[in-house]
This record gives C-alpha cells, structure tokens and sequence, in this order.
C-alpha cells in the first residue's frame, strides 16, 4: 500500500509507459485548447470552495435528509452558477455540458434544480412569445421562481395526445381553468416537482370554444412563493422512492379547476385570442414537442460524459487491483493484463469517444435546423426528430450497458455506492427510458427510414442522413465486404439498407393479405426497432470515424496513433457484433470474421499501455468522479477504508438494536 500523499505505484508506473501526449487528446475531447481553457476555468471557481463536500455520504442519509442536503447544495451550486459561472459562460449559454460537469462534484445523485435548468428554463426560451420570455425568464434564469417540466402523468408517458390534463378557456375571466379529470391523469414523475418547484410547464388538452386543440404547454404557479404552500386547487407531492433520482424530487400534481391568466399559455407556437379564438402560428404541429427534441439532442453528451467517468474509474482500479496467478508462483498481475479484462474496457473508452463526437455533430446540427427554423424553414425537422430520436436512444442504452460492464471490471467493490458506478448506473439507465422510451424513439425513427426508402424507390434524391439507401437502391447484390474503415461503414449501410428494405417488403406482403397499414405496421415493428438501429449504429460508425480524422489532422503522431487504434477498435467490435448482418447482407465470409477478431485482439495489446493514459485525457477532477476507486491517486483500499469510517453504523461499537432485538432473541428459548 502506498502511504497517504503518494500515487499508488502501478499508476505511476502506467503514465510513464504512456506514449502520447495526453493533453491533446483532452483538448481533442474538449473541442479545442479554448474549451479546456473555459472548462478548468469553470472548474476553479465552481469546485475550489470544498462546498460539495458531505460528512456522511448521501447513501448513509434518510430519504429527508438526502433531499434536504440536496437542497443545501443546490442553493451552494446556484449561487456559484448565477453570481460567477454565467459571467464566464454568458447567459446563453448557462446549460454548457461543461456547467453540468461541475455539478456533478456537488451531487452524486441529482439535484433537484436540475430540471429547473434542464426543461423549464428551455421550455420557456423555446416555447415562449418574446413578451413572455420577458416576464419568465429573467425570473427563471435569477431562479427567483424555480419550476419542473410536468408533462408526464400516471396513465400515460409515450402517448402524448393521450394525456388526459385539461385547459378549457373561460372568455368571462380571461382565463384557463386546469382540471385533473381522473387518477390517470394526476402529473407524475416530474423532477423538482415533489417538494421544490413554485412554479411549472404543465402540458395540457387545451378546449376553447368548446372544441379540443390538442396538447399546449402552459406555465403555472403551484406554490405560493413565501410561504411555498400549494395553492387552493393544487395537489402536490413526492412519488416515493426509485431505482435512482433519489434527490431529484420527483412529483405528482393534481388540479381541481385552478384558474391561470391566457398569457400563461405558452403562445409561440400556438394562441387562444381574448375572444377565446385558436390561432395556430406554426407551421409544423410537433413544434410544441420542441423541448423534448433539445433534451434528446442533449442526452447524446451525457451518455458520454457519464460512460468517461465509469471508465475512468474502471481503468484506474484495473490498473490498482491485482487478483490471481498466471504461472503458480508468479507475482499476481494487473487486472488490466487480462484481455478479457480489456475487452470489457477499452470499447467503453471508444464509445465514449464515439458519443461525444456524434454529439458535438448532433448539436451542431440541431443548432443549423433551429436557425433554419427561425427563417420559417421547417424542412429540416423531421430529419432532426428522426436522428436525435435513435441517438438518443442507443447513446443511453449502450452508455448503460457500457456502464454497467465497467461495473462488472471493478468486481466486488465496483457494487459499493462509494465506487459512484451503482449511481451512474442507475442514472443513465434511466435516460434510456425518460424523454421518450428506447422502443418508442426507434420506431419514430422507423417511421422516417421507411418513408425515406420510398423515396429512393420512387428515384427522389433523399435527406444527407440517408443518402446511402439511394446507392443501396440500385444494388441488389450483397455489397463486397472490404476490411477497412470505410469498408466497415459501407457495410453497416448495407446492413441499414437491407433491413429497411425487408420491412417495406413485409409491411407491404402483409397488406396484400388483408391486413390495414396500421396493423401491417404493427407486425412488423420488431423488425423496424431493429432496421432503425442499424441505421443509428451506420451514422455513429461514420461520424465517429470521419470527425476523428478531422480533428486528428494536425495531432502529433503518437496521437493520430492512438486514436486511431481506439477508432478501429470501435469499427472491428461493433462488425463483429454484428456478424451475423455482415454475412446476410454482405459478402463477408468467415475466414474474414477470423481476420477480424485477429485485429481485434491485436488492438488490444497496442491499446494496454496507453490505457491509463487515455482515461486521464478525459481529465475529470476527483471532485465529479466521486469514486474511492477511481481517484487519480489511485489509493483504492485507503479510500474504501476512509469511507468506512463515515458509516454512521459504525460510530458505536454496540449497535442499540443489539439490547432491543437480538439479545433478547438469543436468549429466548424456541
Ligand atoms: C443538461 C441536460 C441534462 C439532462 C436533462 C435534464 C433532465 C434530466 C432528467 C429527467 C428529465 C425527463 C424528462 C421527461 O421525460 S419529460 C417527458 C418526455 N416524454 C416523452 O419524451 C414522450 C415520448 N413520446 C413522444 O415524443 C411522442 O408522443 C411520440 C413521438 C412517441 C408520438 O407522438 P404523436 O403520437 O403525437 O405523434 P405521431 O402520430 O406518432 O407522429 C406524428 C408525426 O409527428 C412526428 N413527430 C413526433 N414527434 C416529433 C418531434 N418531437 N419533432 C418533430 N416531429 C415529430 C412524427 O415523426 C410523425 O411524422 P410523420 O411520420 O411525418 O407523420
Ligand atoms: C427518472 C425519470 C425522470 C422523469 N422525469 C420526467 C419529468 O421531469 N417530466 C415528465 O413529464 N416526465 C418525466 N419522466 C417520465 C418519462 O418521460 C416517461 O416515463 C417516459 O416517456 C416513458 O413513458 P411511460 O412511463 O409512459 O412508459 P410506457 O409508454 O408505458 O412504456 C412501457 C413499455 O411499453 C412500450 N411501449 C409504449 N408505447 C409503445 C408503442 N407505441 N410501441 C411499442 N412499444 C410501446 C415501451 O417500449 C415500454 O417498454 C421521467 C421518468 C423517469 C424514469
């Protein structure tokens, strides 16, 4: 064991094998040497006041004291956030990934601002007239009001127009009266509701003129903003205790004909005149789902960042930990020395890579498609809906699954809360099902590929996303399988392609039978799941390589090297993955799946020595990780032992239950 101040020997002794300059690899990451620059410089100021720290870990507090230390450090981190960090980012730009790192040093589970700042916020800035952004932003952004994002209720989260929350127009008064008709319709699960929030979005039936409009959001008060009562009409609460999100205060709420001014209804995409008349403004009718777009389009860089920190914390630990012999008698080895070992690693160190690239390139694109649409082009929104649907998607579910293998790496102590990876488990797995199901957002993207295939059929040049079922189109052979990056995309097109094609062809023979569209549809919607991510998997193989060879163009050649190897490694894991696609749609055969797998291992080996060295270029401080064992020191057992001692249970020697329970237990006789 090395002794307190010291890095523990083998880390040392990994940074030092560590053949490229790891610094560049984090400004690679970071999107530039401006952006590390801005990123440390929000990390000083947010991070050097130990204002995160806790006495007793969270996992040791009560449900009310986990909220109530939440609240405290929610309170500690917003004065950060509005009295410095917005000076350094500016005010459009408050909900920087980079702002959302640094909370993490204060939170392991969530706080319950974090809707406040990552829906309400945007749905106002989204949804809002400019009059009302005058009204409710400042307010918001001051967090002089804090609000939730309640659109969710018990009965229905996918349906939206299922939502049985109404908004009928009352013309006397000049308002909206908000009614909770049935328990199905009670809101359920909005963050910061619970206990929080004074005010929120509440996505409603709107009736005016004794007719249904569908959906709008509306902004409301809930609380009153002295005493934080609920106000007559509303009822409020907390839904109890989950898998994660402990601290986020998830809520219910219930109306009973509370009354709202019209200007509460968020009237950019959509108006109700005094007079009670609709007018629709925009022109495309999912515009009002503009915040769920945002969210998604978002959700692709927290897959990433969450998956950096487990595999930080994964390489570190392997890199500590040693278990077994290889020859009797030898020392006992690394854990990172067995390939096993890394191939459980190093694909989540690429993925995280591969996410955080196709997420820069998802919001560059979302950021086009909006000015676009500020201009009156809405063109544009439907390929935007259909990709940051899948993104979002398969970014959180293989950032779990990810995840939970870098869990698994770490053995028996990666299942201690202390290890952070049960947190960041539980945290991303339930991305993959808020801000719309993984099944769900697939099948949307479906719907697009599907209309995009008949497109090509129909010999019209088709979206850039979607570009290659034009050439697919005119092959009918199985394309040549060539091993190399581009031949690996190219294949995974085809595999797209043909899976497309396979749905059409039986949506269309189970039509000939008998059957309606819809029902058609239906039958075929596992294989549609499964066409859409193929398609997903082809976009982030290509952007992932293509954006890597854009960025590594001046790197140094030991970089350009790694990452590369780290690049191909992503490209050959996921072809192999994928075999059995490769040789339905392809003309692989299996002595080319050997070669693969050959390739495969060889990665490996060149990737082992600089493993350390590529999780601490994603530079994340010790205070985000929150990890006794993946601290950049590397004192693993000195951490887990410091821990203990924090465990309120073993701050007596007896425990008092000892003399209630199991004493006179012991003594009774059966
Ligand atoms: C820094 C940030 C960090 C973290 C984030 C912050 C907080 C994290 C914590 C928790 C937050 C959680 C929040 C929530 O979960 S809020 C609730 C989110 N709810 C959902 O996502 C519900 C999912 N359901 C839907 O999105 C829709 O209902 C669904 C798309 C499934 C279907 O909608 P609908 O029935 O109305 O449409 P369809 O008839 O199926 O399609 C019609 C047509 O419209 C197109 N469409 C659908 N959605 C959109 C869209 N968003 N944008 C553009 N177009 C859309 C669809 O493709 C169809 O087109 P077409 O085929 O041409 O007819
Ligand atoms: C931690 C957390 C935080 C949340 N925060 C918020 C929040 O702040 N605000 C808010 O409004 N909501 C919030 N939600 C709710 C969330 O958005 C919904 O849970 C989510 O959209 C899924 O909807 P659902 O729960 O109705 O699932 P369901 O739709 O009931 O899904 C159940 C199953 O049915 C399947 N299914 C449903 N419809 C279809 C279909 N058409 N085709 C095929 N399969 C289908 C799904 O794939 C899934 O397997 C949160 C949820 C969680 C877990």
């Amino acid at each position: 064991m090395s002794s307190k101040k010291e890095i523990n020997e083998d880390l040392v002794n990994e940074r030092r094998k560590c053949n490229f300059n790891i610094q560049e690899v984090t400004h690679i990451i970071d999107g530039g040497v401006e952006n590390t620059l801005q990123r440390k410089k929000i990390e000083d100021v947010a991070l050097n006041g130990g204002a995160s720290l806790d006495d007793v870990p969270e996992e040791c507090m009560n449900l009310r004291e986990r909220y109530e230390n939440a609240l405290r450090k929610s309170c500690v981190y917003a004065n950060i956030l509005r009295n410095e960090l917005l000076e350094i980012t500016g005010i459009e730009n408050f909900g920087t990934p980079v702002i959302r790192r640094t909370g993490d040093a204060f939170f392991k589970d969530i706080s319950p601002f974090m809707l406040h700042l990552g829906m309400f916020v945007p749905t106002i800035m989204g949804q809002c007239t400019a009059e009302q952004q005058g009204i409710w932003l400042p307010k918001a952004l001051d967090m002089q009001i804090i609000g939730a994002y309640a659109q969710t209720e018990l009965g229905h989260g996918t349906f939206i127009r299922g939502l049985e929350t109404t908004a009928t127009y009352d013309p006397k008064t000049k308002e909206f009266i908000l009614y909770s008709p049935t328990i199905t319709s009670y809101k359920w699960w909005a963050g910061g509701l619970g206990r929080t929030a004074n005010h929120c979005i509440v996505v409603a039936q709107l009736y005016t003129q004794g007719k249904c409009h569908g959906v709008h959001p509306f902004i409301v008060q809930i609380r009153d903003l002295d005493t934080h009562m609920p106000l007559p009409g509303i009822k409020v609460g907390e839904i109890g205790p989950r898998m994660g999100f402990n601290t986020a205060d998830n809520g219910f709420l219930g109306f009973n004909h509370f009354r709202i001014p019209r200007m509460n209804m968020m009237m950019k995409n959509a108006q109700v005149l005094e007079d009670g008349t609709y007018v629709k403004v925009a022109r495309h009718g999912k515009l009002t789902y503009g915040t769920m777009v945002f969210v998604r389009v978002t959700l692709v860089n927290e897959a990433s960042f969450n998956l950096s920190k487990a595999v930080t914390i994964a390489v570190r630990y392997s890199a500590v930990r040693r278990q077994s012999e290889l020859r009797p008698g030898s020392a006992e080895p690394q854990i990172l020395d067995y390939p096993t070992q890394q191939h459980k690693l190093f694909i989540c160190i690429a993925t995280a890579h591969a996410f955080q690239l196709t997420a820069n390139w998802l919001w560059h694109t979302f950021t086009v498609v909006q000015a676009e649409m500020r201009k009156g082009n809405i063109d544009t929104l439907p390929e935007l809906h259909a990709l940051s649907s899948c993104l979002k998607a398969v970014s959180t579910s293989d950032a779990a699954a990810c995840i939970e293998q870098c869990r698994f790496a770490c053995g028996g102590h990666g299942y201690m809360m202390s290890s952070n990876l049960p947190y960041l488990y539980s945290f991303v797995a339930a991305t993959r099902t808020y801000e719309g199901d993984y099944t769900v957002l697939l099948l949307q993207t479906a719907r697009y590929l599907v209309k995009a295939w008949e497109q090509a059929e129909a010999k019209k040049i088709v979206t850039p996303t979607v570009a290659y079922l034009n050439r697919c189109f005119d092959t009918n052979e199985k394309v040549a399988w060539t091993n190399s990056p581009e031949g690996i995309i190219k294949s995974f097109q085809a595999i797209a392609a043909g899976k497309i094609s396979l749905c059409v062809k039986n949506i269309r023979q189970r039509i000939k039978t008998g059957m309606d569209y819809e029902d058609a549809w239906l039958m075929t919607t596992v294989q549609l799941v499964s066409a859409a991510e193929a398609h997903c998997r082809s976009m982030i193989l290509d952007t992932y390589w293509n954006e890597m060879q854009r960025l590594t163009k001046t790197s140094s050649d030991n970089v350009k090297m790694v990452l590369y190897q780290l690049t191909t490694l992503y490209l050959v894991y996921w072809a192999l993955e994928k075999s059995g696609d490769l040789l339905r749609y392809t003309s692989i055969t299996e002595g080319d799946i050997d070669l693969l797998q050959k390739e495969y291992e060889d990665l490996l080996v060149k990737i082992r020595p600089n493993a350390v060295g590529l999780v601490d270029a994603f530079d994340l401080r010790d205070e985000i990780l929150r990890s006794t064992l993946g601290s950049y020191d590397g004192r693993v057992y000195e951490r887990l032992m410091e821990e203990v001692q924090k465990n309120p249970l073993n701050k007596v020697p007896v425990d008092p239950s000892f003399q209630k329970y199991l004493k006179p237990f012991m003594k009774s006789k059966i």
